[in-house]
């Protein structure tokens, strides 16, 4: 088992220094490694003060160093903060051009967050907005699916000197996902440490260019990988998407209470309701309650948040979705408008948000100019 300082340091390149958006070693945070033959000693200087983040980070350089050098290393942990409690203040790097970041999250999966994102780009897009994707979603990826580009592979674009990944288009949204970078038939498992590092670089390392929105479709469940993304770039709002099901319900309301948590505090600017009733094609009046009326709608108003509309469950969507032709494209059809109404409200609350809440380091959208489709 002989391994080498520079097989450390490759393992701590892996690990996303806490609210930098750069790994322990570019972000200078590793102050000393010792090796003494199967023991090694790794000392970490990070600006954030706190016990959890000091325990975050050394359960994550045992890990990176188990996974990615020996499983049988002695591994020993130093963490140091250069920062008292009370002069803390995390920095979030700024992604140059993006104007607002939208993270569409849901507790429960399979609700229909992706359709949910994938729909409200183009709705954007038709509005006149420049937009772009990031599929963060680690379990499965469908955005590169939702927009028929699943074969693409993103090259990469020298700018100012450095080489950056160049986002796929697809009906006028520009698109990074972790499908792009795996096999369609392959298992893919991403561990917290690599898959916060993916999206690192597909926020950082990207050429996005002038965006008003990147929505981020997150994955499933309240983990790792949204700590991260909150932790690394300034999330402007959250979309919670639900289906009026008691069960989603119950995990919508705790995917609200992560971004509303202390340390996370990313303001919600309400919850879609997906599949809130079956419509039968040839019975368009009909309506279906089949997973419960208003559910979404009531849990908005228990927790104070804004309801932003509903999406019935129609064949066409899921067929849509399917072929890679978002239902939003079509033009004047009841499905169109319901993802307007969704994507206006939402607005509304981002203006809102933006007058309501202290100046961020993202740039507000203060007006509804160009909210109305083309
Ligand atoms: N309103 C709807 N009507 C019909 N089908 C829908 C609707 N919303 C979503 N679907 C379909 O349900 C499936 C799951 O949707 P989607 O992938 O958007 O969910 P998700 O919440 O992103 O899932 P995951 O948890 O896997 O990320 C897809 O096949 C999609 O086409």
């Amino acid at each position: 088992m002989a391994f080498k300082k520079q097989d450390i340091l490759k393992a701590l390149e892996t690990i996303t220094a806490p609210g930098e958006g750069k790994s322990l070693v570019e972000s200078e945070a590793v102050k000393n490694i010792v090796i003494f033959d199967k023991e090694v000693i790794v000392e970490v200087t990070i600006a954030n003060p706190t016990l959890q983040a000091k325990k975050k980070v050394e359960v994550e350089i045992m890990k990176a160093i188990h996974e990615n050098v020996d499983q049988k290393i002695d591994v020993k942990v130093n963490v140091t903060s250069n920062t008292k409690n009370e002069e803390y203040k995390p920095e979030k790097p700024k992604v140059p051009g993006i104007k607002n970041i939208i993270a569409i999250a849901s507790g429960k999966g399979g609700v229909g967050k992706s359709t949910i994102t994938s729909n409200m780009a183009i709705s954007l897009q038709k509005m006149g907005f420049s937009v772009g994707i990031l599929d963060a979603d680690v379990y499965g990826p469908s955005t590169h699916l939702m927009f028929d580009v699943a074969n693409a592979k993103p090259l990469s674009v020298e700018i100012d000197g450095r080489s950056k990944m160049k986002p796929i288009e697809s009906y006028g949204v520009k698109i990074l996902s972790l499908g792009f970078f795996t096999d369609a038939n392959q298992a893919v498992i991403w561990r917290g440490a690599m898959a916060s590092k993916a999206l690192n670089q597909m926020i950082f390392d990207a050429h996005w260019g002038e965006l008003d929105f990147l929505l981020i479709d997150l994955p499933p469940g309240t983990g790792d990988i949204h700590l991260s993304i909150v932790q690394s770039v300034p999330v402007t709002g959250a979309v919670i998407v639900s289906t009026p099901q008691n069960i989603a319900l119950a995990d919508a309301k705790k995917g609200v209470a992560m971004f509303q948590t202390e340390n996370i505090n990313v303001p919600v600017l309400g919850i879609v309701e997906n599949m809130s009733y079956f419509t039968p094609a040839e019975l368009p009046e009909n309506k279906y309650y089949i997973f419960g009326k208003d559910g979404a709608k009531n849990l908005a108003e228990d927790i104070e948040t804004a309801f932003l509309g509903e999406v019935p469950l129609v064949q066409s969507i899921r067929e849509a979705g399917d072929v890679g032709h978002p239902v939003a494209l079509q033009d004047n059809t009841p499905l169109e408008n319901a993802f307007t109404e969704i994507t206006k409200n939402t607005l509304t609350q981002l203006v809102k948000r933006n007058k309501d809440l202290p100046p961020t380091d993202v740039v507000r959208i203060t007006t509804m100019s160009g909210c109305s489709p083309k």
